[in-house]
């Protein structure tokens, strides 16, 4: 399957058997903020190297619009119901469940998943197996991932056993993190220079300070960071800033009198948390936030954990970010190629679904209940991620000492 071919998958809502993650909005205004199909985005490759791999360059490929809805995709309903399923109660889940004990319907019910989603560290033999002679490339999500979920956005840090485990793990393969977070907040979070970074749903993305690169598309650019060392960046939705900025500010003033509700900055796109608002309340929110964006038909709306997340109708989200990274490291041709991605989020399912359509790798969904998803194979929580990147750079170095 071409590069090209790889964009235009997933470019439909999902048909998946979860509900879906977005919330089209209404179109009959398009003429009011009209966002451009056609973006240059770079392409071609060059081969991975441990100091950083360059970008790809040369011809460019459109990245379209995703589709917009019909009225019916956005009743008031529809809209309530995605809040709450898209914030799911996270069932307690008894550790005997790893013995194979079952104490409660719920652990019943996650052992009984845990056959369609095997656990990531019962099956690391038959995925290492399966690594054997390929080049690994690693994928992972920021919030319930690699830290835990908490109230405060702005207090999700990692742990610093968290960090050495990815900061380990990423000598032995490149390694990526992807975020709905803007690039800026995620970077400061993990503050490891080695690592690609995605921010904004992977519609800016950063190589590893140090690499080479040389091309001169409109959506790479040449930038410097706080130190002043030159990097590269990835925009594919640079002309969405000033209508995000503007939104942003729209539902700022919008949410400020609904209590626990706050908007963050995630730079091309906007988050209205309403994890910290009575449930009561959670209507109020969804439709002040509806009532903003049927303004702007060039916006849509994702479902996130207790967040409603506002972005550019582009046709780009998490998966075509991997498949970008996975062309800029060389590692888009080939058999020998295995991607993992590990997420916790509805937006991860974009990667966790290309990953099973272009057969190169595997996504592993964190999560402590039942859901469906795209992924193969599953964690609990960060507890077992941290464990999981560990084993795998234990693993590579024993095979690289034998
Ligand atoms: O793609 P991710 O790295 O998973 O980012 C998705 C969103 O994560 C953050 O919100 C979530 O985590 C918060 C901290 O634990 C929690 O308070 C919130 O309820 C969750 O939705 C982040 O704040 C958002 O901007 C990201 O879009």
């Amino acid at each position: 399957m071409s590069f090209q071919n790889l964009y235009m998958l997933g470019a439909d809502l999902d048909p998946m058997d979860l509900k879906p993650n977005h919330t089209p909005v209404l179109t009959d205004t398009a003429t009011l903020r009209r966002s451009k199909s056609r973006l240059g985005v770079p392409s071609g490759h060059l081969p991975y190297s441990p100091t950083g791999a360059a970008f790809p360059h040369g011809h460019t490929v459109t990245i379209p619009r995703k589709k917009t809805g019909i009225l019916d995709d956005v009743r008031w309903s529809g809209w309530l119901d995605a809040m709450k399923s898209s914030s799911p109660t996270h069932n307690k889940v008894s550790k005997d469940v790893s013995n194979g004990i079952a104490s409660s319907d719920a652990d019943a019910a996650y052992f009984t998943w845990l056959l369609k989603f095997p656990s990531a560290l019962t099956s690391f033999e038959q995925i290492t197996t399966c690594a054997k002679g390929k080049r690994i490339a690693l994928f992972l999500d920021y919030d319930g991932t690699l830290s835990p979920i908490v109230d405060n956005p702005d207090c999700a840090f990692m742990s610093d056993n968290m960090r050495a485990a990815v900061k380990k793990v990423a000598e032995y393969f490149p390694t990526a993190i992807i975020s709905g977070r803007s690039r800026d907040k995620v970077y400061e979070f993990v503050g490891i220079r080695e690592l690609y970074y995605a921010g904004s749903h992977g519609m800016d993305i950063m190589g590893p300070l140090r690499q080479s690169f040389s091309d001169n598309s409109p959506n790479g650019l040449r930038s410097a960071d706080k130190q002043d060392n030159e990097v590269k960046l990835f925009q594919p939705a640079a002309e969405f800033l000033p209508i995000i900025d503007e939104v942003r500010q729209l539902l700022m003033e919008c949410t400020k009198d609904i209590e626990g509700a706050t908007v963050e900055n995630n730079k091309f796109c906007v988050s209205v948390h309403y994890r910290n608002v009575n449930e009561e309340s959670w209507n109020i929110v969804g439709q002040r936030v509806y009532n903003v964006l049927k303004d702007y038909p060039c916006l849509r709306l994702t479902h996130g954990r207790k967040v409603l997340e506002v972005r550019p109708v582009i046709d780009w989200d998490k998966g075509k970010a991997v498949t970008f990274l996975l062309e800029s490291l060389g590692l888009n041709n080939g058999d020998d190629v295995l991607a993992i991605y590990v997420g916790d989020d509805r937006t991860d399912e974009d990667a966790f679904k290309v990953l099973r359509e272009v057969n190169k790798g595997c996504g592993i969904l964190v999560s402590p209940a039942p859901r469906e998803s795209h992924a193969i194979y599953s964690l609990r929580d960060t507890s077992e991620v941290m464990e999981f990147l560990t084993s795998l750079a234990v693993w590579k170095s024993s095979i690289q000492a034998s």
